[in-house]
């Protein structure tokens, strides 16, 4: 697949600990270590590209008991940093704390508890006071094929990202660890092997996308919500890729395409298992196979390909 490239323009990722971060996230790294977490708090953790639009919606939707309405305000009130690119009355905001601007933190600390927080961080950077105080986090995981279709794609669209030059080149940045918040084999496995240390719920997007209502149950149940059936069929249609696609509050179209430009690719793209049999030839997928066994030797976790 070609791809203009634009090298010059794009910023370049810089380290933390050999983890590949934006420069901004690098830049306040002190403030995102230190960061206080509460005990009530509810981290979502994904590596990018799982999930997360989506499952941040499905937690807002359960805290606000299925309200669309309240769900809104909600995010309104507790702004992102980027909140700047939608112009107040404008609803169309991002969701909110990546814990990885330094803003971000200190809207996190402005928010009342009990707070549902967001990271892509791997296990090892997160900032130890989510370990001390025992939160509960809550994981989605996509199957690998997939998530690097759709970071490739994102990375040609973000461009706050490096260019993510053709999609031979970006298989090679992929599976080497090299894109923003490092190896996806290294950020699933090490959430993984935790998850029955602490209070933790891991999920699957292929799950999610099989049966929606189970798993938004099983969410339910993890916060601690008890739900009625027309309430959970209301969160189950409104978190639909559809629904969510048409959605200004989740599909990103009030960032500016200085920054996310649309026109290149789709915030809320496809939203579909086994797009990556779309991509991979015969022979990338026989060597991605093959390096997968490697990176996973020996962990349990298993994934629904749909092969
Ligand atoms: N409701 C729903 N159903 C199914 N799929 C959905 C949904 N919402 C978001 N998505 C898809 O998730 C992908 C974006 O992942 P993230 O939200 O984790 O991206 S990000 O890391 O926060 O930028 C991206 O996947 P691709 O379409 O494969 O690129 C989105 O389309």
């Amino acid at each position: 697949m070609a791809l203009t490239t634009d090298l010059g323009r794009r910023p370049q990722l810089r380290e933390v600990a050999g983890i590949p971060l934006q420069a901004t996230t690098v830049d306040n790294w002190s403030q995102i270590q230190n960061f206080e977490a509460k005990p009530d708090d509810l981290l979502i953790c994904t590596y990018p590209k799982s999930g997360t639009t989506w499952i941040q919606e499905i937690v807002d939707m359960i805290e606000q008991n299925g309200d669309m309405e309240k769900c809104q305000r909600a995010i309104i009130q507790h702004r992102h940093p980027f909140i700047e690119w939608a112009r107040p009355p404008h609803p169309s905001v991002l969701r909110w704390f990546l814990l990885a601007y330094f803003k971000g933190v200190e809207k996190a600390r402005a928010m009342p508890s009990p707070r549902t927080l967001r990271t892509h961080l791997p296990t090892q950077l997160l900032p130890p006071s989510f370990w001390k105080n025992n939160c509960k986090f809550l994981y989605v995981a996509r199957n690998a094929k997939d998530c690097m279709v759709s970071y490739y794609h994102f990375q040609r669209m973000n461009q706050m990202l490096p260019d993510p030059g053709t999609w031979e080149e970006y298989f090679e940045t992929f599976v080497s660890g090299k894109v923003c918040w490092g190896s996806w084999y290294d950020h699933v496995k090490g959430w993984w092997e935790i998850k029955d240390r602490y209070q933790m719920l891991f999920l699957h997007y292929e799950d999610i996308k099989k049966d929606p209502k189970h798993e938004i149950q099983k969410v339910m149940q993890f916060m601690g919500r008890n739900l009625n059936e027309t309430i959970l069929d209301k969160i189950v249609q409104e978190t639909s890729f559809e629904k969510m696609k048409e959605n200004p509050m989740t599909n990103r179209s009030a960032v500016p395409t200085s920054i996310l430009d649309q026109s290149i690719s789709p915030f809320m793209r496809k939203g579909t298992v086994g797009d990556w049999k779309n991509h991979f030839t015969v022979a990338q997928n026989e060597r991605f196979d093959k390096i997968y066994r490697k990176k996973m030797e020996g962990t349990s976790i298993d994934f629904c390909m749909e092969l």
